[in-house]
């Protein structure tokens, strides 16, 4: 049996992770963001280990290009790889240079353990399965930050002036962002489409689970500035 497209997988997954989801996407570092009171240099550690992060995260869609399977799966994966590449870690350089980080300190900083946890899993994942596997692994990411970005932007502080985050909750909360969490969902629906079968989605959850755990855990590691 394959199975039905008429509930989204991403929704789907998030269902029925849903203790896992909240636990990242409504993390005490994402709350103190929306409302202002997160300690800077809680910000500027978590930025800087993200921006390690993004490196390779690059690098796993990268491989999302190599595994695709038509054009189609390439242009969706050169797309994030982009996204990554020219759009987000652009954000981390100007907002790390306000506090006098360059980028080749930001590239060569050393790499917090729930840096390497969460990269190397997501990678490792993808190294291991298939493409869907891959994407199910990267969705957290992307959706996640769409919707916390969406989220704060509503909150009454978001983009509150006196908010010293507000350039980055501008940032995942604005179109361009959001039209690459949408272009990830869409990837997931394609590939789910294509006869992933129902025996394959307890796997697939617990993968969908662990980024998630992994998120949490990346925002745990910013708040107590952990190495
Ligand atoms: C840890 C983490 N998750 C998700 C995103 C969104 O791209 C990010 N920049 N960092």
């Amino acid at each position: 049996m394959t199975v039905s497209s008429a509930v989204d997988l991403f929704d789907r997954l998030a269902t029925e992770a849903a203790d896992e989801w909240a636990a990242y996407v409504d993390h005490t570092f994402v709350q103190q963001m929306g409302r202002g009171t997160l300690p800077v240099a809680s910000f500027r550690h978590y930025l800087v280990q993200d921006y390690l992060f993004l490196i390779h995260f690059a690098r796993a869609y990268a491989l999302a290009v190599y595994k695709g399977q038509s054009l189609d799966d390439m242009h969706a994966a050169f797309g994030g790889l982009k996204a990554i590449l020219d759009v987000e870690m652009d954000l981390h350089v100007r907002l790390c240079a306000g506090w006098g980080l360059s980028a080749a300190e930001l590239e060569w900083a050393p790499e917090a353990k729930a840096t390497l946890a969460y990269t190397r899993y997501v990678l490792e994942t993808g190294l291991r399965g298939d493409l869907l596997d891959l994407h199910v692994a990267l969705a957290p990411c992307v959706v996640g930050y769409a919707e916390i970005g969406t989220r704060l932007a509503a909150s009454p502080s978001g983009l509150a002036a006196g908010n010293p985050y507000r350039s980055w909750i501008a940032e995942y909360s604005g179109d361009t962002y959001q039209e690459v969490a949408a272009g990830a969902r869409a990837t997931l629906d394609r590939l789910a489409a294509r006869g992933m079968t129902e025996q394959r989605f307890p796997q697939l959850l617990t993968t969908f689970r662990q980024a998630c755990r992994l998120e949490a855990d990346f925002w745990q590691m910013g708040l107590t500035r952990a190495d």
